[in-house]
């Protein structure tokens, strides 16, 4: 369900930006002038006419902070877009564990320093360049878009994985009982991680049976009442070789005045789990509650959210 968009009739412009890293650090330069002032980043520019891609990247890791690249790797390409612009900027994204020589700050580049990976100033860098720095670090291919409004507000991200071998879904099921604007919570369930409880559908069985299932085992339920299937999510995750199908089911007991038996559940307002977040995006949430069926996917780096998509239709 992922499309990724095509580009007919857009001028291109190549673009380098190569990620020096070494012993869980990676080496950025504050920018001073051109694209991306004020930013920290890796180092990169426009390709000139007549050189390949490789040879720009390694020239402006040359010229802006003085490294000499002994290998570099190619991991991604990104198109960036921006709004009324018929150009797309064709980033090439590459990794590079082995140069030499000494840093030196340039014009362009000043000051130049060493971040601790999980210390880099997010705040003060290209907003994306947290959803594809992942695969830089665990080395793999991606391609991407990101479409800009301006250079502090982006609009939309696709990114796709671009490893040729095609990832085995894994069905699962999640049933959400949802009361008027709250949601049945079990006593003994933490709020925190509720809803990653989803459950694996055994083989043989149906999706519908996996879901009734998943609730008898939590909840003494009235044999009456219906569950609807609402989502099915794929959640990809970048270093797994399988993508997780997640059929989210919907049991609106709004209407229904004796729906369970136990007595170990308490209510949870809509907003709170809005406000803390607590299932994927919000939007997910709040798509689910209308109860018309759709499909999401998610790229996740284990907790995190690389790029979200739904298809309503
Ligand atoms: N959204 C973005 N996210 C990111 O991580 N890097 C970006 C980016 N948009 C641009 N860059 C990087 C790519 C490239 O390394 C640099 C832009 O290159 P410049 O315009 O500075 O090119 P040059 O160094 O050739 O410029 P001049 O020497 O000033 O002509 O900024």
């Amino acid at each position: 369900m992922l499309s990724y968009p095509s580009f007919v009739g857009y001028s291109r412009k190549l673009m380098t930006l190569t990620m020096i890293l070494k012993n869980g650090k990676m080496l950025l330069g504050m920018k001073n002038r051109g694209m991306g002032k004020g930013k920290w980043n890796g180092f990169g520019g426009k390709v000139e006419p007549n050189e390949t891609i490789d040879d720009g990247a390694k020239r402006e890791v040359k010229e802006e902070c003085g490294l000499d690249v002994i290998s570099m790797e190619k991991i991604g390409i990104i198109e960036f877009e921006y709004v009324g612009s018929k150009e797309i900027l064709e980033g090439h994204i590459y990794s590079c564990y082995l140069f030499s020589g000494d840093i030196i700050e340039s014009d362009e580049m000043a000051p130049i320093k060493w971040f601790k990976i999980e210390d880099s100033p997010c705040n003060q860098m290209w907003i994306d360049h947290k959803f594809w720095f992942p695969m830089i670090l665990k080395n793999i291919p991606f391609k991407a878009h990101f479409k800009y409004l301006n250079d502090d507000t982006m609009l939309d991200s696709t990114i796709i994985l671009t490893n040729s071998k095609e990832k085995l879904k894994e069905p699962w099921v999640n049933v959400i009982i949802k009361k008027d604007n709250q949601i049945i919570l079990l006593k003994n369930f933490e709020e925190s991680n509720y809803f990653n409880k989803h459950e694996k559908v055994k083989s043989g069985e149906s999706v519908e049976d996996a879901a009734i299932r998943y609730l008898k085992s939590h909840y003494k339920i009235h044999d009456a009442v219906k569950v609807q299937k609402i989502a099915v999510v794929d959640i990809e995750f970048i270093d797994k070789q399988f993508i997780q199908e997640i059929n989210v089911f919907v049991l609106d007991v709004s209407k229904i005045n004796k729906y369970l038996q136990n007595e170990d559940f308490r209510l949870l307002d809509i907003n709170i789990i809005q406000a803390n977040k607590l299932w994927l995006d919000n939007k997910f949430f709040s798509t689910l509650l209308m109860m018309k069926p759709f499909k999401a996917y998610f790229l996740m780096d284990e907790d995190n959210i690389l790029c979200s998509k739904y298809d309503n239709n």
